[in-house]
């Protein structure tokens, strides 16, 4: 099975993280290390998901000058993960640089994505920081700059998927944070959709958390999420 469920393993500990992981098989999922867990345990952490036999998505959304960057996507290369993300209002340069540096690796290479607009933000917070458009409409700029610049897709909401879809064509990888299966709490997120939605639409990937990571019963949760997708 080729999961379409990235669990974001947004825990305080490695114990709290590892007790969900170890429950799972690496057909059901895969995983995503994000800022927390990675400022805490660092690349040990990493190594400790591979050796398990799961994909990690490196979510460190890496945002800075080309050079900065470009390395850091080098040193994700070099730890073998399977995702790194930046963000993509870093610019053109900054990302045509960080795949570049992945020339090398040929096959090997993570993909290798960017951020449009944080799937928390809505208008009233693009207004507050400048930007006087809808997100859909920043979006979908930024979706096509990071085509341009050579990447292999982007985060955005379920909710620009289908358009996206349009645009980027087929092989543009769309990831969609912002899943809430039906009567979860929706928290900071604003531009959510059902795991279902999301697929529906076009997601390639739902990366989901809170929903799996804070329940009682995670296994389930995350088991009954695949059979909504057909994926049981
Ligand atoms: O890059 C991401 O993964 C990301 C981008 C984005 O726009 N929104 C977003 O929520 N995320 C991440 O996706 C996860 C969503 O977690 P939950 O809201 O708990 O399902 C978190 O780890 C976020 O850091």
């Amino acid at each position: 099975m080729d999961s379409k469920v990235i669990v974001a393993l947004d825990y305080e500990t490695e114990h709290e993280a590892l007790a969900l992981v170890d429950q799972i098989d690496p057909s059901l999922c895969r995983l995503k290390v994000g800022k927390e867990m990675f400022t805490t345990l660092g690349t040990e952490f990493v190594k400790q998901l591979h050796s398990r036999g799961f994909d990690v998505f490196l979510d460190l959304k890496y945002h800075d000058i080309p050079n900065t960057v470009a390395r850091a996507v080098r040193s994700a290369a070099d730890l073998g993960v399977w995702m790194v993300d930046l963000h993509a209002s870093g610019g053109l340069r900054m990302m045509e640089e960080a795949k570049r540096i992945l020339e090398p690796y040929g096959k090997d290479a993570p993909l290798l994505i960017s951020v449009t607009v944080l799937t928390s933000m809505e208008d009233v917070d693009l207004l507050q920081i400048g930007i006087n458009t809808s997100p859909m409409e920043q979006v979908m700029r930024l979706a096509r700059l990071t085509q341009r610049a050579g990447l292999d897709g982007v985060v955005c909401s379920p909710q620009e998927v289908a358009i996206l879809r349009e645009i980027c064509g087929a092989d543009f990888k769309l990831v969609t944070p912002g899943i809430r299966p039906e009567g979860s709490d929706v928290g900071d997120q604003r531009r959510v959709m059902t795991p279902s939605e999301a697929i529906q639409a076009g997601s390639d990937y739902l990366v989901i958390g809170r929903p799996i990571t804070q329940s009682t019963t995670p296994v389930e949760v995350l088991k009954k999420i695949n059979a909504s997708l057909g994926l049981s």
